[in-house]
């Protein structure tokens, strides 16, 4: 097959997906909608595990579709987030360290700031993301790491945050962070 029909057929199926993916994004919304009614948390592992255990099988397009698929799922979760604070639905704790940081960025006279997140991510990733899965996070959303050390169990991450629109532009992913971690603090340094 010639190589311009093969990507028109890649095409089709990119729009297929395109439109499979909004769908999924829809039923999450409706997710959400429910938690907030109940006052439930966004993330639960254990429905991940039965998503993931629906593909159970070792060849390669399986296995590629669980990493697909926990991508799909990290979306759908910062998705979720953004409806949660979109109304409102915030927790005190972060709210209270969001705000002395906006305050903070505010009272500096450049708008060049950089943020200090110290988090204890759950080893087991039950609670939340694995490290790697926080950069991956943060990369995917252009937050510039320009720090990170590790201490025993906890582990600093350092973000660029240019001014208080970029901290705004970025508080649902500090806010999927704080909810994923076992332990959160942020600090402008
Ligand atoms: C959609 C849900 O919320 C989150 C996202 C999931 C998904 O996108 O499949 C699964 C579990 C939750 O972490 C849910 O609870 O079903």
């Amino acid at each position: 097959m010639e190589l311009d029909q093969i990507r028109k057929q890649i095409n089709a199926v990119d729009d297929a997906m395109h439109r499979y993916f909004t769908d999924r994004l829809r039923c999450s919304e409706d997710v959400a909608e429910a938690k907030l009614q109940t006052q439930d948390s966004v993330y639960k592992p254990e429905r991940e595990k039965q998503v993931y255990a629906r593909f159970p099988g070792d060849a390669d397009e399986e296995k590629l579709y669980r990493l697909y698929v926990r991508k799909v799922m990290q979306l759908s979760r910062y998705h979720q987030y953004g409806i949660f604070l979109g109304k409102g639905n915030v927790d005190t704790e972060f709210e209270t360290q969001y705000r002395s940081v906006q305050t903070a960025i505010n009272e500096r006279d450049t708008t060049d700031a950089s943020v200090k997140i110290e988090l204890t991510p759950d080893p087991q990733a039950e609670q939340g993301m694995s490290i790697q899965d926080m950069l991956s996070v943060l990369g995917d959303f252009g937050t510039e790491v320009t720090a990170l050390q590790y201490e025993g169990s906890k582990v600093s991450v350092t973000v660029r945050v240019s001014g208080t629109d970029a901290l705004e532009s970025q508080r649902r992913l500090f806010y999927m962070l704080y909810k994923e971690s076992v332990t959160y603090k942020m600090y402008v340094v």
